[in-house]
């Protein structure tokens, strides 16, 4: 019987957030943003496992938190590596060997629903391997070095893509193995199957799953948080009423 994992990276330094502490760490309301991503996983009924890849130094902290109890699919923390690409990769080499599908997620995208989850599996199912993007909102330019523009491609193509990124496991690390041996980086996972020539599925993501990145996400996080406890309860109540 296969099952369903989740490699979510957290190692990084989190420099254009300029805070004392690793961004992944900040509280939004009650608690660090890493922990929020952590918990929407583990609520997720179509997550069985993850894995979590964080600073060396990080490592017992989440584990830390692991032995709450809360968090019980959460079955390794992992030291990550220098770049985004390499922890990534880190956590895909130590899968246990019944995932077969994987997704690949940002420590710092704590607002991922249930449902966000379950598109992009299921669009990872039909279609190989399945991407969250949302259309984008502003005119895109090319600038060039000098700050002058090079060209603006046309806006209906242009999607901003997410996570988690869903694809077969086994796929995703002959990828990531390709590229390391060529020496390729990508900013994402699918970059690394796009290359090879394997067709990625874009589905549609939501404009609250971002990626807490610099000081000004904080202040819209909170409100974000709030919109989607919210939502949950309703959804709880309903599914109360219902019994
Ligand atoms: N060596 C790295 C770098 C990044 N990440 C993770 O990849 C996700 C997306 O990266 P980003 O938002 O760029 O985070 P940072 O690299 O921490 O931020 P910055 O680029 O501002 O330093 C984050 O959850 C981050 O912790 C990682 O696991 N290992
Ligand atoms: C993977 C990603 O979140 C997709 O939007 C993004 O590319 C990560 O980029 P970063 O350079 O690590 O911020």
């Amino acid at each position: 019987m296969s099952r369903v994992g989740v490699v979510i990276v957290a190692a990084g330094k989190g420099s254009r957030m300029k805070s004392a502490e690793h961004k992944q760490y900040l509280n939004i309301k009650d608690k660090p943003i890493l922990l929020h991503t952590l918990e929407a996983f583990q609520r997720s009924r179509y997550i069985d496992h993850m894995t979590v890849v964080v600073g060396a130094s990080d490592v017992e902290r989440v584990k830390g938190w692991v032995h709450t109890g809360q968090l019980h699919k959460v079955e390794q923390v992992l030291a990550g590596g220098r770049e985004r690409q390499e922890s990534v990769y880190l956590g895909l080499t130590q899968l246990p060997a019944d995932i077969e599908w994987v997704l690949v997620h940002d420590g710092v995208r704590p607002f991922i629903t249930s449902s966000g989850i379950n598109d992009c599996l299921e669009a990872a199912r039909q279609y190989g391997a399945a991407v969250p993007a949302v259309p984008v909102k502003d005119t895109i330019k090319k600038v060039g070095a000098d700050q002058v523009i090079v060209e603006t491609p046309e806006r209906q193509s242009l999607w901003a893509v997410q996570t988690p990124q869903a694809f077969r496991a086994s796929h995703l690390l002959a990828a990531h193995e390709a590229a390391r041996k060529d020496g390729f980086t990508g900013t994402d996972d699918a970059s690394l199957l796009e290359r090879m020539d394997e067709p990625v599925k874009v589905v549609m993501g939501d404009y609250r799953n971002i990626k807490i990145t610099t000081p000004e996400d904080l202040s819209v996080a909170t409100q974000i948080c709030d919109e989607l406890a919210a939502e949950r309860a309703t959804e709880q109540a309903e599914r109360d009423d219902i019994k």
